[in-house]
């Protein structure tokens, strides 16, 4: 493909060029035509007397050619940077071959895929295809010009004797050759990188417009040197290790631009607003598929800018201070800072110190943590503390605290002795080797524990709420995933206070789901099934390592449950199912299908295996490949027939399931 071809300036298409439309003018083209020309007669004039002048200062002389610019037929660059008429001649083959040798064909509209993958064209470019536009016009007017020029000097003539009856000097061709070529080589000497972004409806970019990024020092260094970039043109396959290095940053801050632009146009074209934190910005949690993807790319693309701009020492050291903001969000979850601002108004450090018993100096050290995550907002001279859009939206997301006090709570300590933990149990399959057991002095799965203990359980379902509310990790994907229409019965296994069951039993108007949990959560459950499903969802207490007691379900389902526990007990599961069984029931399991390593992007890899972190860390258990999930349904009984991972845009978690097959 040609890609010069690819990013010519659209706008050609619209000059008015005298000759268009086959020589049939109209008289209002005309009429635009003699505007237009006299508009770019002083236009040329302003430019290459006014501009040169400025530039002629700061031109400077290259620096003799390298190793490289030899190899690649450059080694004439001292050269181009000396006095060269041809470049200000009027047009001809010759002039425009020089010109050619300096820029791509198709006016300068460059893309180089190490440069500038697919996108963009660099400005320099730009600049020189407009100073030989510039060129090619003056010479189509220069006999104007010089009427423009007596006219002047006769005008003048009282004052400027010198210049009476004749064109003035500035305006003679040699004059305007010289600043012609006065301009190039100033141009050459100060390129300017900035990128110009494709404009995906044209094809091309558009010359309007062009972004003010990438100035940082790297691209400088780049922008200093007019010849590693020509070198490219010539040699399309050259890598130029600066310029990589370069290319990187400058990709990601492009790319964020342009995605930027689409996120914002995603939000307007569904009505959200745009983001803020202002509090009275209403929260765009549930954003339209197009919407999260953009979101995910963003949020991929300044995770790596921050990087690569930290660099590794800075980057790694943030990480570890990071450890800060659980003490500063336990403190929030603990002190029930947000549901003690008011929505409206604010509260003053004094009586929110008095409401909770803590010093006012603690309380205002924790809040100004806070509010460097923009998470609240001062008032009054930072005397009363007032909400953020972030802090509002805890104070009015009850089952979002739950969950950070249960992370801060639960699992922070045993984060702690995750590691001791692989030190004592190396290679253990018990689930109570874990850092979460080390921490919390258990003898038993973490599940176990919370049977006695109601207020903790809640806490732990609760959390689970909060997740399933999340769009990416909701459960009504799987109504997605499967034709259901023959199916009439779901048993839910571990189906918790029953998200899942309701979303099945809601898009699914004939469907009855038995949610199975441990006994404790049932008042919860009951509490969750609405009204209207109550004659076709219930619950039904249920240890899911004992054989089944919903015999001959279509579909037998578990969400989140298998990370949760080693292979060993995976299996147990599996088997416990099997007296229930009819032949072709399914199995299907709603948990996160670990990729390859660097099969997808690294945030969705990145949040699938820290996921599979946090488990070890709670359970001495794992996400899986899908490798592993065949092999637990193989080695569980060779009646179940793997039937794969399905997927469904939007949903993090992935669905495996097996057919049972007796014979
Ligand atoms: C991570 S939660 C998943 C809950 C739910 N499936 C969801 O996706 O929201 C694990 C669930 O397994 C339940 N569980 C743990 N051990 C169990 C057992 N032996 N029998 C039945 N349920 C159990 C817990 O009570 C909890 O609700």
């Amino acid at each position: 493909m040609n890609l010069l071809a690819w990013f010519t300036p659209k706008w050609h298409n619209y000059s008015p060029l005298p000759g268009d439309n086959n020589g049939k003018r109209s008289s209002a083209s005309i009429s635009a035509w003699s505007s237009f020309r006299s508009l770019l007669l002083k236009t040329a004039l302003v430019c290459l007397l006014g501009i040169s002048s400025f530039f002629a200062g700061r031109l400077s002389m290259s620096a003799p050619s390298t190793e490289r610019e030899k190899a690649f037929g450059l080694e004439t660059s001292n050269h181009l940077f000396e006095y060269n008429r041809t470049f200000g001649e009027p047009p001809s083959n010759t002039t425009n071959a020089a010109w050619e040798s300096l820029f791509p064909q198709h006016g300068g509209f460059f893309v180089h895929p190490e440069l500038a993958p697919k996108r963009s064209a660099f400005s320099v470019f730009h600049q020189m295809h407009c100073l030989d536009e510039l060129r090619h016009g003056f010479y189509v007017l220069h006999e104007q010009v010089i009427a423009y020029s007596e006219m002047i000097g006769d005008r003048e003539a009282g004052t400027r004797s010198h210049r009476t009856g004749r064109a003035l000097q500035e305006h003679s061709l040699g004059h305007i050759r010289h600043c012609i070529d006065l301009l190039r080589q100033s141009l050459m000497c100060n390129a300017d990188l900035t990128v110009e972004v494709k404009n995906e409806e044209l094809g091309g970019v558009t010359g309007f417009g062009t972004y003010g990024i990438n100035r940082g020092n790297t691209l400088r260094r780049v922008a200093s040197h007019y010849l590693p970039v020509l070198c490219m043109i010539k040699m399309p396959t050259l890598q130029v290790t600066d310029a990589a290095d370069v290319s990187k940053l400058e990709q990601l801050a492009q790319d964020i631009a342009s995605k930027t632009q689409e996120f914002i146009a995603v939000l307007r074209r569904n009505g959200y607003a745009l983001p803020s934190h202002d509090p009275d910005t209403a929260s765009n949690d549930s954003l339209p598929i197009e919407g999260t993807i953009l979101q995910r790319n963003l949020m991929e693309l300044t995770t790596e800018l921050q990087a690569l701009v930290q660099g590794p020492r800075l980057h790694v050291h943030n990480q570890v201070l990071a450890h800060v903001n659980l003490v500063n969000l336990h403190a929030i979850y603990s002190f029930k800072l947000p549901s003690r601002v008011p929505v409206e108004g604010s509260i003053s450090y004094a009586e929110l110190a008095g409401k909770i018993q803590v010093g006012e100096d603690v309380i205002r050290r924790i809040a100004r943590y806070a509010i460097t995550k923009h998470i609240f907002r001062e008032v009054d001279g930072g005397n009363r503390l007032a909400h953020s859009a972030t802090s509002k939206m805890l104070a009015e997301s009850p089952m979002m605290m739950e969950w950070i006090g249960m992370v801060c709570e639960e699992m922070w300590p045993a984060a702690t002795q995750a590691v001791p933990a692989l030190a004592k149990w190396p290679r253990s399959q018990e689930p109570q080797h874990s850092g979460y057991a080390l921490a919390h002095g258990l003898e038993t799965h973490v599940f176990n524990m919370l049977v006695d203990q109601p207020e903790r359980a809640a806490r732990f379902a609760n959390a689970m709420v909060y997740f399933n509310s999340i769009e990416d990790l909701a459960s009504h994907h799987l109504c997605d995933a499967y034709d259901w229409k023959s199916v009439s019965q779901v048993v839910d296994i571990g189906g918790s206070a029953g998200s899942t069951a309701v979303a099945l039993a809601t898009h699914l108007p004939r469907m009855s789901i038995v949610i199975q949990d441990q006994a404790v959560l049932e008042d919860q459950a009951r509490q969750s099934i609405p009204p209207a499903l109550a004659d076709r969802v219930s619950f039904m207490a249920h240890d899911f390592f004992q054989d089944q007691p919903v015999r001959d379900a279509d579909v037998y389902h578990f969400r989140w449950i298998f990370h949760d526990w080693p292979d060993r007990y995976c299996l147990k599961l599996l088997r416990a199912l099997v007296p229930a069984l009819k032949p072709g029931a399914r199995v299907v399991v709603s948990d996160f299908v670990v990729p390859e390593s660097g099969a997808t992007s690294w945030y969705t890899e990145g949040l699938i295996r820290g996921f599979d972190l946090a488990m070890m860390e709670l359970f001495n258990a794992r996400e899986r490949e899908e490798q592993d999930w065949q092999r637990l349904f193989t080695e569980a009984d060779s009646r179940f027939r793997f039937a794969g991972v399905r997927t469904v845009p939007g949903a993090d978690l992935a669905f495996i399931s097996a057919i049972w097959k007796p014979v």
